[in-house]
């Protein structure tokens, strides 16, 4: 190509440049007619056309830029992109459009092909009856009931039962669970939290069920126990040997049946919440239990919490939010470490939702804060319950708009962008290539789901 060439091209990219600059849309559809290659030319200055239309608040350029194809991901020389840039000069109808609504970014999205997921603590074998929680006659009578299962807590961890299995050598945990007459001394004693769980969910009655007085057969109520007896006593509570109250809670509470797993986060969440809350958060003043131990109620008869409904005098949820970025090119994601996992684990960020904050914002935010990378589109995938001690995870998936990763150093040791195929061979081929999270956690859950879906 001759110097002629060049100058006549690069006035004419710099034609096309000041068009989408001063928002000439006709200027801007005409010499992109004749040269569709201009879409993406940079001028002397390092911005796109898109750049400048973002700048200026040309929205029906960008508009048309897009509809062209033009790539909003380029960066100019301080690695700002277009989003970034009408996002500082406060376009914010351009920002939304570049950011959100981009069907590129929209196709590495999983969309209505997502299934529904059943993630480790999710499933519910109970039917939590919240209705008879007020019912004070109903709950007596089932608490003495033979039937009845108790579960016991010490230190917010369930007496559990571990047998090693014998071929491959791991060890199943089983709750140990017990009738009214082992318990009903602990039920009197003063620091016993007593948890209404539910009845189980069954399909046909059993044997086993009791009958009302009307002759309906019910199904087994259960009950979760918090003491601080001695263990060694609770232990002698239990026919089953080798009892223990696991220590562990990530390690520990993770090896129960999907079954069980359910009842665990339900039961340790709510007395976990019992724990920490044990004074009127309004007031200070002494609390008492209600409603199945569904809420304190405070003892100070002028307290505000008493008037009205009040969040405080409920079980709290912290909604977290764990997301798998997707770099731009659909074929690499974003994993970060934090210093304290294991040496090579990584896992998806994530981050506590704050007041007043969606769920796509609180995505965009910690991903941000903690890696740098600007993300453009969120879904959300699945959620999982995680009684560690009351969290939400609320799995989600997202489209990054910029790459560079600067990471939040005082929360993540490092994050990098992870080819497809090294994710799919470690989660799943058990390749060596790096640790992930456990098998239990929504982390992996979400990586699995995400990276199958857009493969
Ligand atoms: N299930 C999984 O797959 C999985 C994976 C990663 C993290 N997690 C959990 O997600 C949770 C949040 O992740 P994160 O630690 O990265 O959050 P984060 O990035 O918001 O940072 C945590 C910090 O935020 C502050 N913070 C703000 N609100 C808080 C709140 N309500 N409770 C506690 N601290 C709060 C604290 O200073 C805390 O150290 C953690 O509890 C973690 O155990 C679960
Ligand atoms: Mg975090
Ligand atoms: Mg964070
Ligand atoms: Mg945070
Ligand atoms: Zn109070």
């Amino acid at each position: 190509m001759t110097s002629l060439h060049l100058s006549a091209k690069q006035e004419m990219v710099e034609r096309f440049l000041d068009a989408a600059a001063r928002g000439d849309l006709t200027q801007v559809s005409t010499l992109l007619s004749n040269a569709a290659s201009l879409i993406n030319e940079t001028g002397y200055s390092g911005w796109t056309a898109l750049m400048l239309a973002a700048r200026n608040g040309h929205y029906h350029v960008v508009e048309a830029l897009l509809s062209h194809g033009c790539d909003k991901f380029s960066v100019n020389s301080s690695s700002h992109t277009a989003f970034d840039i009408a996002k500082f000069w406060g376009h914010r109808h351009i920002s939304d459009l570049l950011g959100r609504t981009d069907n590129s970014c929209q196709r590495v999205l999983p969309g209505f092909d997502l299934n529904q997921h059943e993630n480790y603590f999710n499933r519910e074998t109970l039917d939590r009856l919240a209705v008879k929680r007020t019912d004070k006659v109903w709950l007596e009578a089932k608490q003495s009931n033979p039937d009845t299962v108790y579960l016991l807590f010490s230190n917010l961890s369930p007496m559990v039962n571990s047998s090693q299995e014998d071929d491959n050598a791991r060890v199943e945990t089983k709750l140990c669970r017990f009738r009214y007459e082992a318990v009903k001394e602990l039920l009197q004693k003063p620091a016993t939290v007593l948890i209404f769980l539910g009845v189980e969910k069954r399909k046909k009655p059993s044997s086993s069920s009791s009958k009302t007085e009307e002759g309906v057969q019910e199904p087994p109520a259960w009950f979760a126990i918090s003491t601080n007896e001695d263990p060694a006593a609770l232990f002698k509570l239990c026919r089953e040997k080798n009892c223990s109250f696991p220590k562990l809670p990530n390690r520990d509470l993770l090896k129960f049946s999907e079954e069980e797993a359910g009842v665990v986060a339900q039961a340790r969440s709510t007395l976990a919440w019992h724990d920490r809350y044990s004074f009127c958060p309004t007031c200070g003043s002494s609390t008492k239990l209600e409603e199945g131990g569904y809420k304190r109620s405070c003892l100070n008869s002028d307290c505000r919490s008493l008037k009205g409904v009040h969040s405080t005098c409920y079980p709290q949820v912290c909604p977290v939010v764990i997301m798998l970025v997707i770099h731009p090119d659909g074929n690499q994601c974003l994993l970060g470490r934090k210093k304290i996992f294991p040496a090579g684990m990584f896992s998806c960020l994530a981050g506590f939702i704050e007041p007043g904050e969606a769920i796509e914002e609180a995505v965009r935010r910690e991903v941000e804060e903690e890696s740098s990378v600007k993300v453009g589109p969120v879904q959300y995938v699945s959620c999982q319950p995680w009684p560690m001690p009351s969290n939400l995870m609320i799995g989600c998936m997202a489209v990054a708009i910029s790459t560079d990763i600067k990471v939040d150093e005082n929360e993540i040791e490092e994050a990098r962008w992870f080819p497809r195929q090294q994710v799919i061979d470690s989660l799943c081929r058990g390749a060596t290539v790096f640790l992930n999270p456990s098998r239990m956690a929504d982390a992996q859950q979400t990586i699995k789901d995400n990276l199958y879906v857009s493969v």
